[in-house]
């Protein structure tokens, strides 16, 4: 194998059109590879196509042309491996009301055809908090819990590659923990994670790799130190030790006033030193009461490159 979990080559898909619509291209040629090992991050604005890539890696919907390997198995050649390969966590709470998280899991265990000797529901329920719940309807399960018996499911199987669609999504601050927290154990443990979040700073902590995709295309992929290293602006607060009636100016900086009165001064690294930020400043007759620096996030990374022109 290549080293890498994922290659997509050449992936389009075009929905039909409905109710009078022209048909949609909601992937227009991707090319992505995800290597094995990482957490990779698949992050988009609303209608990127993050769905349909994800749907088309779960089997759920079927590619308009290009290739797609999943764990080195091509998904036109050998369907039953490239699938058991995976395991993915939807978006969408669709469990059974009146299946228990044990039985839940067995029956998954069954359309995946993991004989019964090699079942760990119980040890799967364990890790994800249910093992005590393993007898109650899912009707009866909070949205968290039954958020937790999606993730156990994508687990039956033991795949190599589990993909997470918008996990944590409106979930609380507990439960969003105690799933990163399981997805850093399986990723110890050797699993590929892939998964597509709104919460960029939740990417920034977790992804080892980024790619972004806009409008059906991939405008960037890299791992996420170097996507930050691509905004090189860095933005220097100054507190002022009194009132500021001049801002201060320079080549290569772009000041603000912020609602609590400090001056913000946003400039790029590779142009401007924060030696001639401080001295503009000075120029400006600011006496500086604190300062301190703020670096590019993911979030203008994101914005950067998704910005509609
Ligand atoms: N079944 C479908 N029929 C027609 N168009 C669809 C269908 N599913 C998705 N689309 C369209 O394809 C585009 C990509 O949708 P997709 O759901 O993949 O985006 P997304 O990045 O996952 O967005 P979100 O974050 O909102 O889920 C959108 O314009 C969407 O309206």
């Amino acid at each position: 194998m290549s080293g890498n979990a994922i290659e997509i080559e050449g992936l389009r898909k075009t929905y039909a059109g409905q109710k009078g619509a022209g048909p949609k291209e909601a992937l227009k040629g991707i090319d992505l590879a995800i290597p094995q090992g990482s957490v990779f991050g698949l992050l988009g604005p609303n209608g990127a196509g993050k769905s349909t890539l994800i749907n088309i890696l779960a089997g759920l919907v079927v590619k308009t042309a290009g290739t797609v390997r999943i764990w080195g198995f091509d998904q036109d050649v050998n369907p039953r491996q490239s699938r058991a390969a995976i395991g993915v966590m939807p978006q969408e709470l669709n469990l059974d009301p009146f299946f228990t998280p044990r039985a839940a899991l067995e029956v998954q265990a069954g359309l995946y055809g993991v004989p019964k000797s090699q079942r760990r529901s119980d040890e799967i329920l364990e890790l994800v908090g249910l093992l005590d719940k393993a007898e109650s309807y899912a009707r009866t399960l909070s949205g968290g819990m039954r958020r937790r018996l999606l993730l156990a499911k994508a687990l039956v199987h033991n795949p190599h590659i589990l993909v997470l669609d918008e996990p944590t999504a409106g979930v609380d601050i507990e439960l969003r923990q105690m799933l990163w927290e399981n997805v850093r154990k399986l990723n110890q443990q050797g699993m590929t994670i892939i998964l597509t979040t709104h919460y960029l700073e939740e990417a920034e902590e977790m992804c080892d790799e980024i790619a972004i995709i806009n409008n059906g295309e991939k405008v960037a992929q890299d791992s996420t130190a170097n996507l930050l290293g691509r905004i090189d602006a860095k933005t220097m607060v100054i507190h002022p030790a009194s009132e500021v009636t001049t801002l201060p100016e320079g080549p290569g900086m772009e000041v603000t006033r912020r609602a609590d009165g400090a001056i913000a001064i946003t400039y790029r690294t590779a142009e401007v030193s924060a030696d001639a930020v401080l001295a503009a400043a000075h120029d400006a007759g600011i006496s500086i009461r604190d300062v301190k620096t703020e670096e590019a996030d993911l979030q203008d990374v994101f914005l950067a490159l998704t910005r509609a022109d």
